[in-house]
């Protein structure tokens, strides 16, 4: 018998999981000041404790969102955070029995997917997260920028302050709509956590476009060193950027690399196919750093969300999908241009549930997993299919960290 079990979390015990939580990495716990604006992000029902007794020795939370996934459906997903396990009383399987705790109660409220990330790569593939989408680490040197010639929009960009900023981001964010696969709508605990604390605490500006309609974009960044330190480079990082238009888009990042008293500009997991070379007249001046795991999908409902998406033109394909945790998603799947169903008939290929994941959104081709082992291939003819069928025009990508 398992020496804890697994509780739903309270208004009493929710700052005391916050603090297990900041501890399992490493942080102390917030200020009596922090904690007044966090407290309002644990959601009721949502947070589990591990405890053996009254003491708690493990966590883990979700928020209530939605997924975009190819084709612009949106699935209920919750978005996973804030997992830890006490350092005394971690490989125990206290995660073990949070995670199956949190499918359980995710599967009740109806959602479809969940989605996290990930602070080791190695810890949720066995519950069935695969890396669903990614994000690429940019640098440009500043003083090196020279702007691609162009008509500009015709629009304003302007600084705002707090109060504004938390007014118009929202907004806008909803104007310009979960665009792309792998996009997830934000939750005012999303707001208040980024955006807010941000602004607020850690010196970070908001520039807002508006064109004819309005207000139409918007891009949150912060600067550090510079007249900070004596002789030390000043970087811009851009933290959020969002907009309506592709000429927003591009607006936004023209104003970034505008700022004065800036050395280096950088972008943490932007999207694979952002165009920033294009942008610039040397398209050296953009180095990719780094490409980092980004969305972490768990399918929760596999038929669900199997029939959420859209699939591109090709003949069918019969997947079959292995899942340890969840097997009633064990079976073959039929996937067709018109729809997807279950089915008795032979696969074609088969493959792990978190596999299954990082191919959903179009990261990740059939014929790349296979190539690497990862798939079983019953008809390699099928390689072809699957990645034509599952094939997406866009990179997936969530910009909403968390
Ligand atoms: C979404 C987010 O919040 S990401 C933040 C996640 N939290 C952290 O990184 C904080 C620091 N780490 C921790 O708190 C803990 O190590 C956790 C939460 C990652 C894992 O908790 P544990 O209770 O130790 O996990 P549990 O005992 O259930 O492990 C299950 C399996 O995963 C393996 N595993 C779990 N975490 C890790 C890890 N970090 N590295 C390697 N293997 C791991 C275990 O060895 C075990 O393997 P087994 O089934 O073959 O025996």
């Amino acid at each position: 018998m398992a020496d804890h079990e697994i509780r739903v979390l309270d208004e009493s015990n929710f700052r005391a999981a916050h603090t297990l939580f900041r501890g399992a990495l490493h942080s102390g716990p917030a200020t009596d000041e922090r904690w007044e604006q966090i407290k309002a992000s644990y959601d009721p029902g949502r947070a589990f404790g591990a405890f053996q007794g009254d003491e708690m020795v493990g966590t883990a939370q979700s928020w209530p969102a939605l997924l975009a996934v190819p084709g612009g459906a949106e699935v209920p997903a919750a978005a996973v955070s804030r997992v830890g396990v006490r350092a005394d009383w971690t490989r125990r399987g206290v995660l073990s029995a949070l995670m199956r705790r949190q499918f359980q109660s995710c599967r009740e409220a109806g959602e479809v997917v969940s989605v996290l990330r990930a602070s080791e790569a190695v810890i949720y593939g066995r519950f069935g997260y695969g890396v669903a989408s990614r994000g690429r680490q940019l640098k440009v040197d500043r003083h090196r920028v020279a702007l691609a010639p162009s008509d500009g929009t015709g629009g304003r960009i302007r600084l705002v302050d707090l109060d504004t900023a938390t007014a118009v981001a929202p907004e806008v964010y909803a104007k310009a709509g979960l665009s792309r696969p792998g996009m997830t709508s934000r939750w005012p605990a999303w707001w208040l956590m980024n955006l807010d604390r941000g602004l607020r605490y850690d010196n970070a500006r908001m520039a807002v476009h508006s064109g004819a309609d309005g207000d139409d974009g918007f891009v949150v960044y912060v600067v550090k060193g510079g007249m900070e330190e004596p002789h030390g480079k000043s970087v811009l990082t851009v933290e959020d950027l969002v907009a309506t238009t592709p000429e927003v888009w591009a607006e936004l990042w023209r104003f970034v690399f505008r700022v004065d008293v800036v050395d280096e500009v950088i972008g943490e997991l932007r999207p694979l196919d952002e165009p920033l070379e294009w942008l610039v007249a040397d398209r050296r001046v953009v180095k990719v750093t780094d490409v980092e795991d980004e969305t972490w999908l768990r399918l929760l409902d596999v038929p669900a969300a199997l029939a959420a998406r859209r699939y591109a033109a090709a003949e069918p394909v019969v997947l079959q999908v292995r899942d340890r945790y969840l097997p009633d998603n064990d079976g073959s799947y039929r996937i067709t241009p018109d729809g997807v169903e279950r089915t008795t008939a032979a696969a074609d290929l088969v493959l792990d549930v978190d596999l299954l994941a990082a191919t959903y959104l179009g990261d990740v081709s059939f014929t790349e997993l296979a190539q690497a082992g990862r798939v079983d291939v019953v008809d390699g003819a099928a390689l072809a299919r699957a990645d034509a069928l599952f094939a997406t025009g866009r990179a997936p990508w969530s910009g909403t960290y968390f």
